[in-house]
């Protein structure tokens, strides 16, 4: 189950490069394995040209890796995924511009969605007219102090698909691998949509 899970996600992985989605070393990728485990891209490794040999075993309570590699820097976003949504079983992290930029420009605390028919890529949506809200949380390179963050907001506020990371990217999720693609792809596309839109000087 989890080592077919494992293998869709180098799929998506490979995708994302293609896609030019990570550049550089940017972005990381997970898959659950079970209630304790998760495995994680190793550090600073191109996410384009991944095989399953650069995924790192993660204890998603503790954060520890026992193969003494270093997974993520962002290891602690995913683990609370993880931990808030027991019904995510991948998370895929990127640096697209459209998502770097946007979340420079919409300065409040959240991106509102809303008349794109391509919202109903999102699971559960079913008309345009509804607002679909995308958290943005300030960038901060302490990741343990981020995700506490994230997780005070969530108490709060519905926290569904995704959340921006302000100029550095999108991160997001799914019940499998092809869900969590399906939910990149369409936030990826109203992204773009949101940003031309404002260009014209119209929200
Ligand atoms: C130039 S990438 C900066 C770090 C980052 O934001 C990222 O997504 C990649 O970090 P990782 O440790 O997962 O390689
Ligand atoms: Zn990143």
């Amino acid at each position: 189950m989890w080592q077919q899970r494992l293998a869709d996600l180098v799929t998506a992985c490979h995708w994302i490069g293609s896609k030019g989605w990570a550049p550089a070393t940017g972005g990381n990728m997970s898959v659950r394995q079970d209630p304790q485990w998760c495995w994680l891209s190793e550090s600073g490794r191109d996410k384009g040209s991944l095989t399953t040999d650069d995924f790192l075993q993660v204890d998603i309570a503790t954060l520890q890796a026992p193969s003494g590699r270093i997974p993520s820097a962002e290891t602690g976003l995913h683990t609370l995924v993880y931990r808030l949504f027991p019904e995510a079983n991948a998370v895929l992290h990127v640096h697209t511009p459209n998502a770097t930029v946007l979340s420079r420009l919409e300065t409040g605390p959240q991106l509102n969605l809303s008349g794109y028919e391509m919202q109903k890529s999102l699971s559960g949506q079913t008309s345009h007219l509804d607002t679909v809200p995308v958290a943005i949380f300030d960038n901060d390179q302490d990741i343990a102090a981020l995700a506490q963050r994230i997780e005070h907001w969530s108490e709060t506020h519905p926290l569904r698909y995704g959340f921006l990371l302000r100029g550095h990217g999108l991160t997001c999720w799914g019940k499998d691998v092809s869900e969590a693609r399906r939910h990149l792809e369409g936030l990826e596309f109203l992204f773009e949509c949101e940003l031309k839109l404002r260009s014209f000087g119209t929200q």
